[in-house]
């Protein structure tokens, strides 16, 4: 009783394993893996494989995977991928002839499938059928090791590189716990998962993976398998160790440090023995340098030791790197950490851009600002259809270089700009320091506006006149720079009186003032003097009503197209202080001439020839 009780349950441990050995559970009807469109579209299926490499991609089915050639001995594909049981899978073409499901194959199939581990790529299943020999594994999305570590846009601090140093170790100690040897250990058979987690792929299956068909392997492929080859196997035809695999490892460790093919870019002659040279690690803090490299290169050099016994295990190397580590985060921590970081850093870098953006708002604003009212500027900016629009009663003040002619005759043209760009500079400080509005410069004339586009009620006649004092003012004391000899002189007029203001055309608008007022203010200046302003009636009477300027008659003027006109010298300020407070807007202008001519010759009676004049005149008239 107690014997069987024994035995049966080894019987049936025995016979459980029989039933795994013959278990076809993992055999895949190949035209049940259906074709992965969006895989194909991801960068993280890219990858760059070595040119005319032997590998089962290259001529893996049309059906599943799609190649696409680079210039240079390497190129670029997308991983042979399809939809098995709903996921995505790596499907690895077999180029063989001939395939029987043999005892062999079996046992290796059976051993795999025990295999589970978060470091080793998962066998789903194989496809047995000739032409169709395939093996079926998880899908890495990433890529291999060697994809990431050779893709300059992948920046890789050292946190994540020791991450994939310890995945690899802790796949292989697994791996050796088991009795496999890989025999083909490279960056390239470690792949990456969604969660940048690396695995170890292809391997075991050896008899599976034989192939009859494969091409012949092209220098480069040579070349990178010689580099991972342990001295001890060059020139023999020895089974994988586990020692063999140390050595590979070292080369993945280099990798991993350099992020650089090791194989030499240059076709060389190389020694078949000839190991990549040990990188120069740089100590600093800093994530992108190495923690620890003294440490680091001694595992390289102990990896790589030319004596195999000498060689660490999995085990102690798995120990060594976690000691060695100082970041013990998972890489989705890493991964979490470098988003905060990098969320910050936009953060940053958008205020800034900001700032930036309202510093070149503001520019552009000052400019526009400069050429049309604000209103009118904020208007046009807003799409708001522009209406004329008409004041009562406003100031226009016209400016004029008496000889501006003879003088740019004598000059070259950029003297004249020169000289024009100084003194209405000049001209534009002053004007700021009045509630004035400048209109345009039209050549040598200057003309300026006060009452438009905000009214002021009388006060723009005020504004107007202090203005054209100082302007005036200032052209006495102003050395034309390349004439210093010279004293400028210019004619000034002004006239009051209602006017339409308004954005003309859509190209270069500008903003116009339209109606009699102009053409008189105008004619004002035309008619003066060198350096003095003449005013108009109206202004001279707004300026009584302000009070505090000092106006001489001029007497009568014959002014083209307006007949006879009184007008005024403006001479100076009184020096009591101007009256700002009125603000009632009389519509002066808006009298009649006649109304107006008498209320002047009441009031300039006693100088004289004014009446003379005027009554000479009128006598005429
Ligand atoms: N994204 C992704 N790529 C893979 C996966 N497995 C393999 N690859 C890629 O496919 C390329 C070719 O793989 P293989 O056909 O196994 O060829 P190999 O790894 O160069 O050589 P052996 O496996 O030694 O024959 C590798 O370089 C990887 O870039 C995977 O699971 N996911
Ligand atoms: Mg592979």
């Amino acid at each position: 009783m107690d014997i069987n009780s024994r035995i049966c349950p080894l019987q049936w441990l025995r016979y459980q394993k029989q039933k795994l050995l013959w278990d076809e559970s993992w055999i895949i009807d190949f035209w049940t893996i259906k074709q992965d469109h969006e895989a194909r579209l991801t960068t993280g299926s890219i990858m760059s494989v070595p040119m005319a490499h032997s590998d089962s991609n290259t001529s893996c089915m049309t059906a599943l995977s799609s190649c696409v050639g680079q210039p240079g001995n390497r190129k670029t594909l997308f991983t042979c991928t399809g939809i098995y049981d709903g996921r995505t899978v790596a499907i690895k073409k077999i180029q063989t002839k001939t395939f029987s499901l043999s005892r062999t194959i079996r046992q290796e199939v059976k051993q795999i499938r025990e295999l589970d581990h978060p470091n080793l790529c998962k066998f789903i299943g194989g496809c047995v059928e000739v032409p169709n020999i395939a093996i079926v594994t998880e899908y890495c999305p990433k890529g291999s090791l060697n994809d990431i570590l050779l893709n300059e846009e992948i920046p890789l601090n050292w946190g994540f590189r020791f991450s994939f140093a310890t995945d690899v170790a802790r796949g292989m100690s697994y791996l050796h716990q088991h009795r496999i040897c890989h025999g083909r250990l490279k960056s390239m058979n470690c792949v990456v998962d969604d969660r940048w987690v690396c695995k170890i792929t292809d391997f075991g299956l050896r008899t599976y993976r034989r192939n009859d068909g494969a091409e012949p392997l092209s220098t480069y492929h040579q070349r990178l398998m010689e580099v991972y080859m342990p001295p001890e196997f060059q020139n023999t035809n020895m089974e994988p160790t586990l020692a063999g695999d140390v050595f590979s490892y070292s080369i993945i460790l280099l990798e991993i440090a350099t992020r650089n093919d090791p194989v030499p870019a240059e076709e060389s002659n190389l020694e078949s023995t000839w190991c990549p040279p040990l990188p120069e690690l740089i100590s600093s803090k800093s994530d992108n340098n190495c923690p620890c490299p003294a440490d680091y290169v001694e595992l390289i050099r102990r990896c790589r030791s030319h004596n195999p016994v000498q060689r660490p295990t999995f085990d102690q190397i798995k120990k060594f790197v976690q000691r060695v580590n100082p970041v013990k985060v998972s890489p989705v921590d890493m991964m979490m950490n470098l988003m905060e970081k990098y969320s910050k850093h936009l953060e940053v870098l958008v205020a800034e851009r900001t700032q930036d953006l309202m510093l070149e708002k503001q520019k552009t604003d000052r400019l526009l600002y400069s050429m049309l009212p604000k209103q009118v500027a904020d208007d046009l900016r807003q799409g708001k259809p522009l209406q004329a629009q008409s004041y009562v009663s406003a100031t226009v003040f016209f400016s004029d270089i008496v000889g501006f002619t003879q003088l740019s005759c004598s000059s070259t043209p950029y003297q004249v700009v020169d000289f024009l760009n100084k003194l209405y500079t000049t001209f534009d400080d002053i004007i700021d320091n009045y509630d004035v509005y400048k209109v345009e410069t039209i050549g040598d004339a200057y003309m300026v506006v006060s009452g438009v586009p905000q009214e002021n009620g009388i006060l723009h006649a005020s504004e107007i006149a202090s203005m054209a004092l100082d302007l005036v003012g200032v052209c006495r004391t102003f050395r034309i720079p390349h004439k210093p000899s010279m004293q400028l002189q210019i004619r000034a007029g002004i006239h009051s009186g209602p006017l339409v203001a308004g954005v003309v055309g859509t190209k270069m608008p500008r903003y116009c003032l339209f109606g009699d007022t102009v053409n008189t203010a105008s004619r004002m200046e035309s008619t003066s003097l060198a350096l003095k302003i003449q005013c108009s009636s109206s202004v001279f009477y707004l300026l009584e009503e302000i009070g505090g300027y000092v106006l001489e008659c001029r007497g009568t003027l014959q002014v083209k197209g307006k007949g006879d006109m009184i007008t005024h010298w403006l001479v100076g300020k009184q020096t009591s202080l101007v009256s700002r407070d009125t603000k009632t807007t009389k519509h002066i202008t808006m009298e009649t001439e006649t109304a107006m001519k008498e209320k002047e010759r009441e009031l300039y009676a006693p100088i004289p020839g004014f009446l003379n004049n005027d009554d000479l005149l009128l006598d005429q008239s």
